[in-house]
């Protein structure tokens, strides 16, 4: 992509060192995708990558964290088993628990490593690439012509204005807190989405004094209010929460006990209050930015928008418009999920081969996510709100409340809501949203119906085991049957109840 090649005064200082077919910027789980699946029609390719190649999830994502997790749920069961009638109390070993998450993290890491490793050299690139005024990638001393670009930069931590420089060595963000060697005893967490609702439950399930602050009063930016307020109930039970608080300032001050500082957070409560938190560490997990502000895809034809988002994305392939640049995974900010980074850099990878030989396209993945903390939130398909603003799409709301579901009762997890939103018209499920047990199974089964176009009498026809948590399911299921006013099934059955 040389935009404008040879009409630079200083060219002789920008030769093309390097010409390539396909150039993959970013080395994480897109990236490494769209260079597997190019390489296997083009050889003249090359890939480049700042820090690690071990991939985001892997090093500061998605498998530290449900480490962590694990841990904390062991610790967690041991805790609170006494209603069982068994008398248990958790020690916890924090050093143990960071370096398990660790060891874990490297064997993950090995299997990366040793696929990166059978590339040859000099395919690989390790550097900061941008992209010049005449659309040449330029990493260390190389200038790269390349006639496809895909752009595979991922995301970053977002924290907000000064607040680095104002929280020194207390701040954390999810890429330095697993280097943690140790559990600390205080910890704030800012922000309620994914990232902080995960690490504020798990650190406070291993014995730390965890306080959560969100600036609205909602949890994993759930759109739907009573599914919001029953997260927001279940996670009370263990969580401190400040939600819909205003943080006003944040710093560190002398710590009276001794010669270190710790850290604070000043802040307008939800009722207006003015209050002020003190603590070893404030967690910031206000959101993530993609990577591309500073890359200069805008040199390749690439425009953005006021959010960084890239305009004429293909959903399905990550092509921009008719260009031949490609931006997949967190970097195009669609759906900044693993998953979709995976299909996405697959999908471009097999595009760049102009789609001849082992090429697949996936089609865009039904939206889905989940949120492993516990009760897990579950969003699948469209938001209620999505569907609101669409006055053709005749709804119900299924619901089942799992507060008395039998076998989520018998575990002891009993605390949970899911809304199945049914079309009228079609007798299909547009979405739902969960909080509660087993909701990533659940989800699952959701978005299995939905990406092949199931209907809710061919859903109810299939067995649901008894007695199962799935089960609660089936109850969603028949009230949206119930109320499309369809009356497929007779189930006036007892098992309903228990
Ligand atoms: C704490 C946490 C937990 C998560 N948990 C989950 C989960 O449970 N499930 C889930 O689906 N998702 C989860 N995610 C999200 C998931 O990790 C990301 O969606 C996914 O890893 C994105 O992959 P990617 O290939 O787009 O980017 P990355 O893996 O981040 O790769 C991008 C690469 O590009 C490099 N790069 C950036 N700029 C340049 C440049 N200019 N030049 C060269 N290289 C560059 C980066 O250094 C990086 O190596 C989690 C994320 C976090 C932070
Ligand atoms: N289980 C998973 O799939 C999983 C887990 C972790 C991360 N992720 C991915 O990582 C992305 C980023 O997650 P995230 O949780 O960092 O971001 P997010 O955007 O989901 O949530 C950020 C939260 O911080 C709040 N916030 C922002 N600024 C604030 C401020 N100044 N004061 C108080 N609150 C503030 C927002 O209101 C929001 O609730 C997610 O969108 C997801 O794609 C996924």
């Amino acid at each position: 992509m040389n935009k404008k090649s040879g009409t630079s005064a200083d060219d002789s200082k920008r030769k093309v060192t390097r010409k390539v077919t396909v150039a993959v910027i970013g080395a994480g789980t897109a990236g490494q995708n769209a260079f597997r699946q190019a390489s296997k029609i083009f050889d003249n390719i090359v890939i480049i990558n700042e820090g690690f190649w071990t991939t985001t999830c892997i090093a500061v994502g998605c498998m530290p964290s449900k480490l962590l997790i694990a841990a904390a749920d062991r610790a967690h069961e041991a805790n609170h088993s006494a209603e069982f009638g068994v008398h248990a109390t958790a020690q916890i070993d924090g050093k143990q628990v960071m370096q398990r998450v660790r060891d874990e993290r490297s064997h993950f890491a090995s299997y990366i490593k040793e696929q990166v490793d059978s590339w040859p050299d000099h395919k690989k690139i390790a550097g900061r690439a941008c992209i010049n005024e005449h659309g040449l990638i330029e990493v260390n001393d190389e200038v790269i012509e390349a006639s496809k670009v895909i752009v595979a930069t991922g995301s970053s931590p977002f924290i907000p204005d000064g607040w680095a420089e104002k929280l020194g060595h207390t701040l954390l963000t999810s890429d330095t807190v697993f280097e943690l060697t140790d559990l600390p005893k205080s910890m704030a967490v800012v922000g309620a989405g994914s990232v902080g609702l995960e690490l504020a439950q798990a650190f406070t399930r291993l014995g730390v004094d965890v306080t959560l602050f969100n600036r609205e009063k909602r949890v994993a930016g759930l759109k739907d209010d009573d599914i919001n307020n029953k997260a927001i109930d279940c996670l009370n039970r263990e969580l401190t929460m400040h939600l819909g608080s205003k943080i006003s300032n944040v710093g560190t001050q002398a710590n009276g006990s001794n010669n270190s500082s710790a850290a604070f957070i000043d802040y307008e409560d939800s009722a207006g209050e003015s209050q002020q938190w003190q603590g070893e560490y404030v967690l910031v997990a206000t959101g993530r930015r993609n990577n591309i502000k500073q890359l200069g895809v805008e040199y390749l034809g690439v425009e953005l928008d006021n959010k960084n988002r890239p305009k004429h994305l293909s959903e399905k392939t990550g092509q921009i418009g008719d260009l031949n640049v490609y931006i997949v995974g967190d970097a195009n900010v669609h759906l900044p999920l693993l998953h979709v980074a995976s299909d996405e850099g697959y999908s471009a990878g097999s595009m760049v081969c102009d789609n001849k030989k082992a090429a697949y396209i996936r089609p865009p993945a039904t939206p889905f996510s989940i949120v492993f903390c516990a009760p897990q939130i579950v969003n699948v398909g469209l938001s209620l709100p999505e569907i609101q603003q669409d006055p053709t799409l005749e709804y119900v709301i299924g619901r089942v409340s799992f507060d008395n579901q039998g076998r989520s009762r018998v575990m002891g997890v009993n605390c949970g809501l899911l809304h199945i939103y049914g079309c009228k018209k079609t007798d299909r499920i547009l979405g739902a949203s969960m909080v509660g047990p087993d909701a990533e199974y659940i989800g699952h089964i959701l978005a299995t119906a939905i990406t092949n176009d199931l209907s809710i009498k061919a859903m109810l026809d299939t067995p649901f085991y008894h007695p199962t948590i799935l089960e609660g399911l089936r109850t969603a299921l028949r009230d949206v049957q119930q109320k499309m006013e369809i009356p497929y099934q007779y189930h006036d059955t007892q098992e309903a109840s228990f």
